[in-house]
């Protein structure tokens, strides 16, 4: 079996510390991932990794069946979709969105020489208009609010058609609306067969997508956790992976955590 995302006792060691430490994680056609765990966990640079845009420093990746350090990254990177902060950070603020999403097609930031094919151009502005800001393709990127540009960007990460999309807390910034609604646009990506394999690092369990398949909580560098969503989104898992007493709750096809509350003692009250 051909692995979509394969890496073994992959290390990344930065100083004195192995940041990312010993993980191997394997991702299948057709999963969809989310991957949770607190502030330093090792989230995204585990994705970066993924997006073959980082090393290892020990251990083997292989990504989309090409192993990094062997292949040439500039073949493969166009073949993963990604939408991070870091990336948005490079885009230029007064590139149009319309080119934003259509510098994808040769993996840069910054419109310059490139020919586009009408063909491209017309799926700039379909994936806009699946992401519902297709009215601000002739804004400047600069000129959007959080949300939008955050809806821009995913709309950039599949324009080469990827067979593997990372997206790297998407929803960090959005008001509550905002984030509903990618939620929604997250779940019908999901659900649809021919999309890519997904993963999406998250911080709050309300923000998985109906459709997502597996979970995987990180600490401190290594997987804690890893596994079909049901398996392991549960109170005890989620406890120890944030080391907080944790109380997760499954409502329909979406979840929520809270602190655990304590025992309240029954019976009378004096006074
Ligand atoms: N170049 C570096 N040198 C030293 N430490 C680094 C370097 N890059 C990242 N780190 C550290 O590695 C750890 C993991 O970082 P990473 O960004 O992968 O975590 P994360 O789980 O995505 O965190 P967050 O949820 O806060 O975004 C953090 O403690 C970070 O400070």
């Amino acid at each position: 079996m051909t692995w979509v995302v394969d890496l073994q006792n992959v290390s990344v060691r930065r100083g004195e510390k192995n940041i990312v430490d010993d993980v191997s994680w394997q991702v299948a056609d057709g999963e969809r991932w989310v991957v949770l765990g607190r502030n330093g966990a090792g989230k995204t640079t585990l994705l970066q990794i993924a997006a073959a845009r980082m090393h290892p420093t020990s251990g083997t990746a292989e990504v989309l069946g090409s192993r990094l350090g062997r292949v040439d990254v500039f073949e493969l990177r166009p073949r993963i979709g990604l939408a991070s902060a870091a990336l948005a950070e490079r885009i230029p603020a007064g590139e149009l969105v319309s080119d934003v999403v259509l510098t994808a097609a040769y993996a840069v930031t910054g419109r310059w020489r490139e020919a586009y094919e009408d063909l491209d151009q017309g799926r700039a502005a379909d994936l806009l208009a699946a992401f519902g800001v297709d009215h601000l393709a002739g804004r400047r990127f600069g000129t959007l609010s959080e949300g939008e540009r955050k809806r821009v960007q995913i709309a950039r990460s599949l324009m080469t058609d990827p067979e593997l999309l990372l997206l790297d807390e998407p929803a960090a910034g959005l008001d509550l609306g905002g984030r509903e609604e990618l939620v929604g646009a997250l779940a019908e990506l999901a659900a649809y067969p021919r999309s890519p394999v997904l993963v999406l690092v998250t911080h709050h369990v309300e923000e998985i997508p109906p459709g997502f398949t597996h979970v995987m909580l990180m600490k401190e560098g290594r997987i804690h956790m890893a596994g079909p969503v049901d398996d392991v989104l549960t109170d005890e898992n989620l406890s120890a992976a944030f080391d907080l007493p944790l109380e997760v709750t499954r409502t329909g096809d979406r979840w929520s955590a809270r602190a655990a509350q304590k025992d309240v003692p029954r019976g009378g009250h004096s006074g």
